[in-house]
């Protein structure tokens, strides 16, 4: 039995009358690479903003390495682990992209680094958020301002920043949203190496199909707030009430066939 990191139990948010995640019961496991999908509306960003602390649940609760954090605010879940992707709107556009993620590296920085003159702090925490630009294919734009990236650019930034925070958990949204195809190769291309270093435990929400089946390693479907399967990525696709719930018209398929 695989040690869970996250759980979640009765975990329900409502908004006014409608109920956007409902009783969802789920467990991730320490390194596992865990997927979410499901279709437009199913809860899938709420189910995320829960996890992370940006929502507070009407009722359930949730657990990170067995201690309640249901009511935790995000710095707190940050700081105990679980990191979510930066949006657009916390990068610095008139920082160069290097700075960007030098800042990320700081702030997790603490008191380590304490004994250390200035200038070696400042060197050390450059050459950590140089190693992450390198692993997300922006070494070669790492002077420019950080408003100057395309949008895929600005998407892989995000993901150094957040690289940079060292949680043991990664939650991702949707990565490769907004994205043109040829962009899209090499965010799953990041996204494969940060799991083959194997030190994460990732959460992923994704509409692309071929990146989950790819990618994970247990995968959960929610629709209308309720979580319908989870399990393992051939199990889901033959899993006859999500082949309905995709297949029978219940929503637009858009998502599957991307
Ligand atoms: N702050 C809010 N206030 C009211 N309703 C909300 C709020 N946030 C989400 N909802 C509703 O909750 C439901 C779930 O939305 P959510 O964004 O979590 O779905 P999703 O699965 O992420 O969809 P998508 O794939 O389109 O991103 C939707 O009906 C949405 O309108």
């Amino acid at each position: 039995m695989l040690e869970s990191l996250i759980e979640t139990k009765d975990l329900t948010i409502s908004f006014g009358g409608h109920t956007a995640v409902d009783s969802v019961d789920v467990q991730v496991a320490r390194n596992q690479f865990k997927s979410i999908i499901g279709p437009n509306g199913a809860g899938k960003t709420t189910f995320f903003n829960l996890l992370s602390g940006q929502l507070t649940p009407t009722k359930g609760q949730i657990f990170f390495k067995n201690q309640e954090i249901t009511k935790h605010s995000p710095t707190e879940r940050t700081r105990l682990g679980i990191g979510r992707s930066f949006q657009i709107t916390n990068v610095f556009p008139n920082l160069t992209v290097l700075e960007n993620v030098r800042l990320a590296v700081q702030s997790q920085a603490g008191t380590r680094f304490q004994m250390l003159s200035h200038f070696k702090k400042y060197k050390q925490f450059e050459e950590k958020a140089e190693e992450w630009l390198e692993l997300v294919f922006l070494q070669g734009k790492k002077d420019i301002p950080a408003k100057n990236l395309a949008h895929g650019e600005k998407r892989k930034l995000e993901i150094a920043m957040l690289l940079a925070l060292n949680t043991e958990v990664l939650l991702l949204d949707e990565p490769t949203a907004g994205m043109s195809l040829e962009e899209v190769p090499a965010i799953l291309e990041i996204i494969r190496k940060i799991k083959l270093k194997g030190d994460r435990t990732i959460v992923l929400i994704e509409h692309k199909m071929d990146m989950i089946m790819d990618l994970s390693d247990s995968v959960m479907v929610l629709f209308n707030g309720r979580l319908l399967a989870d399990g393992a990525p051939e199990q889901i696709m033959k899993n006859e009430t999500v082949q309905s719930a995709y297949l029978g018209g219940l929503y637009d398929d858009s998502a599957v066939k991307a």
